[in-house]
């Protein structure tokens, strides 16, 4: 028996549009972001996939693309799990900041450190190890027993809460997570074992 894990990045918000860096500010979703959870909601109704139980963070985003998602497929009335260990990771100093503007002022190399580096953390903000050393105990505590138990999970997080989720089911090193980018809205499929492993990564 496998559990179903289904990690879903919010659609666009507001701030995406804008190229700002959010962490843990509360921009709405786009238009465009709306549909993109819709179509989410679509592509997992589609595969035939109903969940058992539903978690988000605490930030809108991600809220509103999880109702989005079960309005298209159809579902009410179910209990969501909210808590801010799956909220994105704090950009601390940046956050508000445009990620033009910060490669200008602190170069290339620096932004791109402080963006998708393993554990050099924004000033003021968190690394992905800081974000995952929040994100991963709530995962095992909360998350892994459903799944063990051959549950369907449905989380809609943030790029980096689940950049953080996904190098660890994976089990990728700080290099290969370095490259590894979340679209908004995009779906990732895994089943897990009764071990708690990934047993498969599944395409929509
Ligand atoms: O601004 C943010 O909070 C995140 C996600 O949009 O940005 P980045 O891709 O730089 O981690």
């Amino acid at each position: 028996m496998t559990g179903t894990l289904i990690l879903v990045r919010h659609g666009q918000s507001e701030w995406n549009l804008e190229n700002l860096f959010t962490g843990w500010r509360n921009p709405n979703l786009t238009e465009k972001g709306e549909g993109e959870a819709r179509a989410t909601g679509k592509a997992l109704k589609a595969a035939g996939i109903v969940p058992d139980l539903y978690y988000t963070s605490g930030l809108r985003r991600a809220q509103h693309t999880l109702d989005l998602m079960l309005e298209e497929m159809g579902i009410q009335n179910v209990t969501i799990t909210r808590n801010v260990a799956l909220n994105e990771r704090d950009y601390g100093d940046l956050s508000g900041l445009n990620k033009d503007d910060a490669r200008a002022k602190w170069g290339e190399d620096q932004v791109l450190i402080w963006r998708r580096s393993y554990d050099v953390p924004p000033p003021g903000g968190e690394s992905l190890k800081d974000t995952a050393a929040r994100t991963l105990p709530y995962y095992e505590a909360e998350i892994l027993p459903q799944l063990k138990a051959g549950k369907t999970v449905l989380v809609a997080a943030h790029g980096n809460s689940l950049r953080a989720l996904v190098m660890a089911i994976e089990g990728l090193t700080p290099e290969q997570i370095l490259a590894r980018e979340i679209a908004t809205g995009e779906p990732t499929v895994y089943r897990i074992g009764a071990d708690g492993a990934l047993a498969e990564t599944v395409t929509l």
